[in-house]
């Protein structure tokens, strides 16, 4: 059996006026990020480390932020689409483990949810996906609460 890792790493500017989503889901907040699609930067750090583990370039190599087909886009369709490029190459999940560095809102009560969520959009089984979240105590970007880091390492196999 061949195993591999893959690591991402996303972050998305707070901005008023937008719908703050995160891990598939949406969240009530004063502010929303900024993006080409949803901005859902947590999907976002998973399609780059699945893609990554499988040497498989980035999210903006496959859904170029140029694509007028991906303005607006919800991201769980860019995941959905990630795990079938893995699965077409023979690659299946091994588990994923997530951490998203927010400042606020507090994310504790919603992983419950995300985690669902994706395990439905991808296929797996949920206990195979870790989300966390942490402050990073008021510090840099995030601590002033300019925007969203979202961190992802996954396991995947064939
Ligand atoms: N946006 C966030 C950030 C953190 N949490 C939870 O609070 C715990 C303590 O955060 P620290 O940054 O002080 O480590 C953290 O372990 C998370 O459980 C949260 O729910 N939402
Ligand atoms: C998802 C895409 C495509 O809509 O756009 P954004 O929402 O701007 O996200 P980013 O993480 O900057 O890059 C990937 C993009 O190609």
């Amino acid at each position: 059996m061949k195993i591999r890792v893959g690591f991402g790493y996303d972050v998305h500017a707070f901005v008023a006026d937008r719908e703050l989503w995160l891990g598939g889901i949406r969240i009530e907040h004063s502010m929303g990020l900024q993006g080409h699609s949803d901005a859902d930067v947590l999907i976002h750090a998973i399609c780059d480390a699945l893609l990554g583990a499988a040497n498989m370039r980035d999210i903006g190599y496959h859904f170029p932020d140029t694509a007028e087909e991906y303005e607006g886009i919800d991201s769980k369709v860019l995941l959905y689409e990630t795990m079938e490029l893995l699965r077409d190459a023979g690659y299946t999940l091994g588990n994923i483990d997530a951490t998203i560095a927010a400042e606020k809102p507090k994310l504790n009560p919603h992983i419950p949810l995300m985690k669902q969520t994706l395990a439905e959009v991808m296929g797996v089984d949920v206990e195979d996906i870790s989300i966390k979240a942490t402050t990073t105590e008021k510090l840099g970007f995030t601590g002033r609460q300019e925007g969203i880091a979202a961190y992802a390492t996954v396991l995947i196999q064939k």
